[in-house]
């Protein structure tokens, strides 16, 4: 199946949710007025308040209930379905970082809250960490959705794969000094699970750190169909599905694994 897929690379104002729905609201009516819209839109961690760490107690969404109303609107409005990043939302006393997706319908298809937290930006001390995969399905298809720093895991992504995913979405706010890392793991990711890595990084800046952009679309042959600038921008492409089967069969990896040895 063929998809076209744009990554909404934007700016998040810091610690302001009002101003951040707003703008996510334009951006995604802009990409959609186009003649050739996209399928799939994917946002960027955090999009709601950013690494407002401090501020999280009440500025996160309480069960997410907020951010899963306002995507489902957009989603049925533009008949698009949306890799909504992810969003601080607040359940059981506790702080997480969730990514929401919905599909064209209005479906609530996947919460996944991230499990590796980043101590370099000190999310272990505000935010507890997920236990569930982010496996999912739109279309019929099964896909799935990470968050930043678990790129970093080879294995966490490879158990996405073995449950059957073909794509493999990442969304982040990944800091431009480590900027070469973000590109070779996402490749790498790509052609050793032999999947679409679709990643959607933010751009600016908040009171700690740079962020990078370079959104990328990479193929399962590790081919980068879209990487984007350090700017806003909606980083586009489309994908065919029916690529991971072929490349499969050139480099049968899956088949040829002894996982009896590691
Ligand atoms: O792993 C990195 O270098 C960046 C990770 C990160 O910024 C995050 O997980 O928020």
């Amino acid at each position: 199946m063929k998809m076209k897929i744009a990554c909404l690379q934007m700016d998040i104002s810091f610690g302001k949710p009002s101003e951040n729905y707003k703008a996510v609201e334009d951006f995604i009516h802009e990409v959609c007025q186009s003649e050739a819209k996209p399928d799939i839109i994917v946002l960027p961690e955090m999009w709601t308040t950013g690494y407002d760490l401090t501020n999280l107690n009440h500025s996160a969404d309480h069960e997410g209930i907020e951010t899963v109303e306002f995507l489902k609107q957009l989603a049925l409005k533009y008949h698009v379905h949306i890799v909504g990043g992810s969003v601080a939302t607040k359940a059981n006393e506790q702080l997480l970082n969730t990514m929401i997706s919905v599909d064209k319908k209005g479906t609530h298809v996947q919460n996944y809250s991230k499990l590796h937290l980043f101590k370099l930006m000190d999310e272990h001390k505000y935010l507890a960490a997920g236990s569930e995969k982010g496996n999912f399905i739109l279309d019929g298809e099964k896909l799935a959705g990470v968050i930043c720093y678990d790129i970093r895991f080879p294995e966490w992504i490879r158990a996405h794969v073995l449950e059957g995913a073909k794509a493999v979405f990442v969304v982040a706010e990944w800091p431009s000094p480590r900027l070469d890392h973000w590109r070779t793991l996402l490749q790498a990711r790509a052609i050793e699970n032999q999947c679409f890595i679709i990643a959607c990084n933010r751009v600016g800046s908040d009171p700690n750190n740079d962020f990078a952009g370079h959104s990328m679309i990479i193929d399962p042959w590790g081919k980068i169909l879209a990487e984007g600038g350090d700017r806003k921008e909606s980083v586009e492409a489309v994908i065919d599905l029916s690529e991971v089967d072929k490349v499969r069969e050139i480099i049968p990896i899956f088949s040829d694994r002894k996982p009896e040895y590691y």
